[in-house]
C-alpha cells in the first residue's frame, strides 16, 4: 500500500472517530438535559417541603459530577481506551445515583415511585446501543442501588416504609426493567443484523464499481473508464490549459496469432501486453483495453514530445514481454 494510501485510510479513520466523539458529546448533552428535567421535580419536592435544600443542592452536585466526568474523559479522549468509549453501561448505572439520593430523604412512599418512574428513563438509552445480556448487567445493578436504599431506610427510617406500597413498587419496577431489556436485546440484535448486511453492501458495492470499469480479462480499465477518464482530462483542460495526451496502441498481425496459436494464446498475448505496460506507469497514468487488441493511454500532463518518449519506450516486440 502506498504512504498517500495510507495517509488516507488513517485521515478517513481519524475523521470517522471523531464524529463518533461528536455524537457522544451531543448524547451527553441530551442525557444532561434529563437530570435537569429530574433536578426540576427535586425543585419542586424541596419547594413542597418534602426535602431539604440542601438534598436538593446535592442532588445538583451530585449531577454535574457525574456528567463532568464523562464529559472530561470523551473531551480528552481518555474514554477511547474504554471497551466501550460510549460508557453507556457506567453512565445509565450512576444515573440512579442522584434520584436514589433523593429518594432516601423522602418520607412518602408515593413520592418515591415518581423517582422510580424517573429511573426508567436512562433504559431507554440503552436500547440501541446494548446487548440483552448488558441490559440485564444494568438492570442487575439497579436493583441492588435500590435494594441497598430499602434496606437503608429499613435500618434508619423504618417509620416511612409501607411494605404493600413498597411491594407493589418493586415488582412493578421490575417487570418494566424485565420488558425494556427483552424489548432492547431484541432492537439491538436488529441493528447489529442490519450493521453487517450494510458491510456487505458497501462490499459488494465496492466490488460492482471495480467491475464496471475494468476490463475482465486484462484486468486494465475498460472503454468506459477510459472515457470517463478523457472526459476529465478534457474538463481539466478547460479550467486550466495545459497538455495531456493520449496514444492509441494496436498489436500489430494479432489475428495472425489467433489463427496460428489460437484464441487463449491470444489472449494470453493480451495480459502480457497489459501486465507490461502498466508497470512503466506513472500513477496518473491511465491505461485501459479500447477495444479487441486495441489499448489506450491516457498521459496527464504529458505534452506530445514526452508522449512519444514514452510510446517508444512502450514499444516493444512481443518476445520481449512474453
Ligand atoms: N484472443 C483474442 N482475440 C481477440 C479478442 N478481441 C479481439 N480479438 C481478435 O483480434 C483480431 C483483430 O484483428 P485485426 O483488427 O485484423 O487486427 P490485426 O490482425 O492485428 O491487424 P493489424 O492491426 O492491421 O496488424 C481479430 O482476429 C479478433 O478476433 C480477445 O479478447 N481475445
Amino acid at each position: 500500500m502506498s504512504d498517500s494510501e495510507n495517509a488516507q485510510i488513517t485521515g478517513s479513520t481519524s475523521d470517522a472517530v471523531n464524529r463518533e466523539q461528536k455524537l457522544r458529546l451531543r448524547r451527553l448533552a441530551m442525557s444532561f438535559a434529563s437530570y435537569m428535567v429530574t433536578f426540576s421535580i427535586v425543585v419542586y419536592c424541596w419547594v413542597q417541603g418534602m426535602i431539604s435544600l440542601r438534598v436538593a443542592g446535592e442532588f445538583l452536585v451530585f449531577s454535574l459530577l457525574i456528567n463532568g466526568t464523562v464529559w472530561y474523559l470523551i473531551h480528552t479522549g481518555r474514554n477511547l481506551k474504554f471497551r466501550d468509549p460510549s460508557m453507556t453501561s457506567v453512565q445509565m448505572i450512576v444515573s440512579l445515583l442522584p434520584a436514589l439520593w433523593v429518594m432516601a430523604f423522602l418520607d412518602a412512599g408515593q413520592a418515591r415511585a415518581v423517582f422510580l418512574l424517573i429511573a426508567i428513563v436512562p433504559m431507554l438509552y440503552g436500547i440501541l446501543a446494548l446487548t440483552t445480556r448488558q441490559f440485564v448487567v444494568v438492570g442487575l445493578w439497579f436493583f441492588a442501588f435500590y435494594g441497598v436504599l430499602h434496606l437503608g431506610l429499613w435500618l434508619y427510617r423504618p417509620e416511612v416504609l409501607n411494605s404493600e406500597l413498597e411491594i407493589l413498587q418493586t415488582v412493578a419496577f421490575a417487570l418494566v426493567m424485565a420488558e425494556i431489556t427483552v424489548i432492547g436485546g431484541f432492537i439491538s440484535s436488529l441493528r447489529g443484523k442490519l450493521r453487517q448486511r450494510n458491510l456487505e453492501l458497501g462490499e459488494a458495492m465496492e466490488q460492482i464499481r471495480e467491475l464496471v470499469n475494468v476490463d475482465a480479462l486484462t484486468g486494465v480499465y475498460n472503454r468506459r473508464r477510459l472515457f470517463e477518464v478523457i472526459s476529465e482530462e478534457c474538463n481539466r483542460y478547460s479550467r486550466m490549459p495545459g497538455s495531456f495526451s493520449i496514444c492509441l496502441m494496436d498489436i500489430d498481425h494479432f489475428k495472425a496469432v489467433n489463427d496460428t496459436y489460437g484464441h487463449q494464446a491470444g489472449d494470453a498475448i493480451l495480459q502480457a501486453v497489459a501486465r507490461s505496460v502498466t508497470e512503466g506507469l506513472r500513477a496518473i497514468d491511465c491505461f485501459g483495453r479500447y477495444g479487441g487488441e486495441e489499448f489506450l493511454l491516457v498521459l496527464p500532463q504529458t505534452p506530445l514530445e514526452g508522449a512519444r518518449i514514452r510510446r517508444c519506450m512502450q514499444r516493444k516486440p512481443m518476445a520481449a514481454i512474453m
